[in-house]
């Protein structure tokens, strides 16, 4: 298994957001979280990704691991190329200029390499998120709400990079709110968890 939780619960401010929800996801598999705003998707993919502590249950990763948020630049000055490249070599080390590059160029974004993050559209930012995600090269992703604010070229173009991590013994747990292809995933109704 490349992720595994055991019963797990979540607290937040106090509030017990969800409990028991157990999943294994094995090389190739794919989940996708439902619910309603607020019922805890991405506390969820936080708790996933060691980010945040279980309430309760138990939580194994046996891989390294990519979440999928906004949080891109710590200087949006600075161009995307370089912010992608300092993240590619905190993830992983070697070779991050040339992952950066062959990330930008899935995604789309190569002719805007060059620019300051801070002028990225809402869609751009969301594809130079999932570049970072691509070039850090882990088998497990986590993608919170990965189709937000992209256009129809750009959700099939989620829907390819996704299928080829999954082809190539990846796994995948994300949200959304809007209809994404994912042959053969498996969902998992946060709202059937929420404690009485
Ligand atoms: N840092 C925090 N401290 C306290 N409460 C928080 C914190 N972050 C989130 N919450 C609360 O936890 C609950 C779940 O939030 P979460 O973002 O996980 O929901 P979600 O299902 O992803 O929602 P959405 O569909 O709107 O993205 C919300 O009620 C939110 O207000």
């Amino acid at each position: 298994m490349i992720l595994s939780l055991t019963r797990v619960a979540c607290a937040r401010g106090g509030r017990l957001l969800f409990a028991g929800v157990s999943l294994d996801l094995a090389p190739g598999e794919a989940m996708i979280v439902t619910g309603p705003n607020g019922i805890g998707k991405s506390s969820l993919l936080r708790v996933a990704a060691g980010l945040l502590a279980p309430f309760d249950g138990i939580v194994v990763r046996s891989a390294p691991v990519a979440l999928m948020t906004d949080d891109l630049a710590l200087d949006a000055e600075r161009t995307l190329a370089d912010v992608l490249t300092f993240w590619a070599r905190l993830d992983r080390g070697g070779a991050a200029r040339e992952r950066v590059a062959a990330a930008i160029e899935t995604v789309g974004l190569s002719p805007i390499a060059g620019i300051p993050v801070r002028l990225l559209s809402t869609g751009q930012r969301r594809r130079a998120a999932l570049a970072r995600v691509l070039a850090s090269q882990v088998p497990l992703w986590l993608l919170d709400e990965p189709g937000n604010g992209l256009d129809s070229a750009g959700l099939a173009m989620l829907e390819q990079v996704i299928a080829r991590h999954r082809a190539g013994g990846g796994a995948v747990v994300l949200t959304t709110h809007q209809p994404l292809s994912v042959p053969g995933a498996r969902t998992l109704a946060l709202d059937e968890r929420v404690p009485a």
